[in-house]
């Protein structure tokens, strides 16, 4: 946990620190955490990148995922998950909140808060999960013009287009979205809502040297496959992107439920994490240790000890 305890601070833009894990062999796994907590726990189960889902940021709201947050709502987030884990992060941009300069605002904002990474799709508002029906799809050209403004817009931020047109235009639209979307600057593209393998490894097939990203989200259209399995596909970045969220919701379903049947938590203690694992995961007792210490330096010479700590605090 380097924010403020740690001495490891990175150094590298954290756009460059994503394209170092992308240029390695093999795909990089990037878990959706949507807090710092949940940055923390992924991070400590050996993960070197987070992925950040609108749907999940949007959810944890209590609002639905259909372009209603803003972007100052998403650079609170982003600036929890980057400080407390220092990883990089890839963040949903949706539609990037408005039009072309909208999306160079967006850009600057996400990076001043810690981002590496951020995929825009081509969806008018109100957007959509990318698994649902009746989606509509911008101008391919008007959304090429948002991802040339991003590009100009960046400094370090990877720069991801997202295709929502497999479903209404094919595999053909799909395809030549994509090859618009990287004309137009994107580094990366991520197509969304493939359905098959046939598909995915069509995609990869047709887009030669271009990184793609694979989103396993779960009860949407895409069967599930593994990290190893997308990799073979020709896959360069997977996203499980709500999947914490999904877990998180249904464990703090149980325990609402079971403080209202048993008139107390004292059944769901095994499912806790207990007050040490909380600590142990916050560094709590490091930051205790880091203000002991501070106090002691500021001690000033000749003060008796106890007057000075007064004044330490
Ligand atoms: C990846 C995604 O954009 C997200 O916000 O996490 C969603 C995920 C989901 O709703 O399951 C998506 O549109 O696929
Ligand atoms: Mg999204």
């Amino acid at each position: 946990m380097p924010y403020v305890i740690g001495e490891d601070l990175p150094e590298a833009p954290a756009g460059a620190r994503f394209r170092a894990l992308l240029d390695r062999p093999g795909i990089l796994r990037l878990p959706g955490a949507h807090t710092g907590m949940a940055a923390l726990l992924a991070k400590g189960a050996g993960f070197e990148a987070l992925y950040m889902s609108g749907a999940a940021m949007s959810a944890n709201m209590g609002l639905p995922d259909l372009g209603m947050i803003t972007v100052d709502d998403v650079c609170w987030y982003i600036r929890q998950v980057a400080r407390a884990s220092a990883l990089p992060v890839l963040v949903d941009g949706d539609t990037g909140y408005g039009e072309a300069l909208n999306v160079m605002h967006m850009v600057r904002a996400f990076e001043e808060a810690g981002a590496a990474a951020v995929h825009l799709e081509d969806q008018l508002l109100p957007k959509k999960c990318g698994h649902l029906n009746d989606k509509k799809l911008a101008d391919p050209h008007d959304m090429a013009a948002k991802v040339a403004a991003a590009r100009k817009a960046r400094r370090h931020l990877y720069l991801i287009a997202r295709t929502d047109a497999a479903a209404s235009e094919g595999m053909d639209g799909a395809v030549a979205r994509a090859k618009l979307y990287i004309e137009a600057g994107a580094d990366a593209i991520f197509p969304e809502a493939l359905v098959t393998a046939e598909m995915f490894r069509e995609f990869a097939r047709r887009m030669p040297g271009v990184k793609l990203l694979a989103n396993m989200t779960e009860f949407g259209r895409t069967p599930f496959f593994t990290d190893r399995e997308f990799e073979e596909m020709g896959y360069a970045m997977v996203i499980w992107p709500v999947s914490a969220l999904r877990v998180a919701n249904k464990a703090m379903e149980e325990l609402y439920a079971a403080i209202g049947r048993d008139g107390g938590t004292h059944r769901m203690v095994d499912r806790m994490q207990t007050r040490a694992e909380l600590y142990e995961t916050i560094r709590y007792h490091e930051y205790e240790a880091l203000d002991a210490s501070l106090v002691r330096t500021v001690i000033p010479e000749g003060m008796p000890q106890r007057e000075a700590e007064g004044a330490g605090r």
